[in-house]
């Protein structure tokens, strides 16, 4: 059999379970999944190699309106990762309402082979599945349709063929051995980025960034200093919390996954610095990584 490789992107709206379901696909913790919208702001690619095949993953950041710079920057990331799929994977909530009409259009007009994932049925009955599915048929008119759970694994099991199907005959693009192209400090950063999320409310997550400063292996430890770029004094104290609390609270539970992730021992330090509306500012975000 000759060899099969191309790019898979997981399109849709924030939350709907595209993380969930590319890290149960690639079997690695490679996105970062919270219970909140928007966390995935970069295109992650996650990678399954086989002798025969290899599938790059792209997941997207989730669907939505530009309101200011950053949005604009993630929307690009989504026009990048449809021009250059071999085929879509389109996830949507069985639960979501569907009122992004300009979205929908630029996946329907895309001429790329189309999959319709209906996900998260573990939380709704049969009939809802089956008006989803006939609204979906309807709506996008795609090359399957799957009602999936990505969290309980349910249904996911034909995914894997019917991609392969859809492969083009190409050598492979990356190195068989690596899961991912980005590098460790990436994840460092990123498990940083989702423990903010768990960890504080309301506009703070939005408002901060994180930047891994410095990444040194040494002998059976790492050490990793990290700075939490946040937008005004305010926000800077909430992030610390009483005497050093929250911060230290933060570190600990980073520092925990990341070695997990890493499988060695490392030494963390967080640092918080305040930019005032570096989520507005061009060039900063440009410095982190969000190229348009
Ligand atoms: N009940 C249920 N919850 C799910 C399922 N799949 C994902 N979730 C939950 O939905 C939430 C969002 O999942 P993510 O995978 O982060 O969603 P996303 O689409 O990547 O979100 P963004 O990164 O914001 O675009 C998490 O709390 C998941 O645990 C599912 O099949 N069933």
């Amino acid at each position: 059999m000759a060899h099969k490789a191309g790019f898979v992107s997981i399109i849709g709206k924030p939350n709907v379970g595209k993380s969930t379901l590319m890290n149960a696909i690639v079997g690695e913790k490679l996105s970062i999944i919270t219970p909140k919208a928007q966390t995935t702001r970069h295109r992650i690619l996650g990678i399954v190699n086989s002798e025969d095949y290899q599938i790059v993953f792209s997941d997207t950041p989730g669907i939505i309106k530009p309101k200011y710079e950053l949005q604009d920057s993630m929307m690009s990331a989504v026009s990048l990762s449809l021009s250059d799929a071999d085929l879509i994977l389109f996830v949507t909530d069985i639960h979501e309402k569907h009122d992004e009409n300009d979205v929908l259009e630029k996946i329907a007009n895309s001429n790329i082979p189309l999959v319709v994932l209906i996900n998260k049925i573990d939380t709704a009955t049969q009939e809802l599945v089956a008006e989803k599915t006939a609204f979906w048929q309807e709506k996008l008119n795609p090359l399957y349709i799957f009602a999936i759970s990505a969290l309980h694994q349910y249904n996911l099991e034909g995914l894997l063929p019917l991609i392969l199907e859809h492969l083009p005959e190409h050598p492979a693009y990356y190195d068989k051995e690596d899961l991912t192209d980005r590098h460790l400090r990436f994840f460092a950063s990123e498990i940083i980025r989702e423990k903010i999320f768990l960890n504080y409310q309301k506009e703070i997550p939005y408002s901060t960034e994180v930047i891994i400063t410095s990444f040194k292996e040494e002998d059976g430890l790492t050490r990793i200093s990290a700075e939490i770029i946040v937008e005004r004094d305010s926000q800077k104290n909430i992030l610390i919390g009483k005497g050093g609390s929250a911060l230290k609270k933060v570190g600990t539970e980073a520092r925990k996954d990341i070695e997990k992730f890493i499988d060695q021992k490392i030494f963390l330090q967080l640092f918080v610095k305040v930019i005032p509306d570096w989520r507005s500012k061009k060039n900063y975000l440009k410095s982190f990584g969000y190229d348009s």
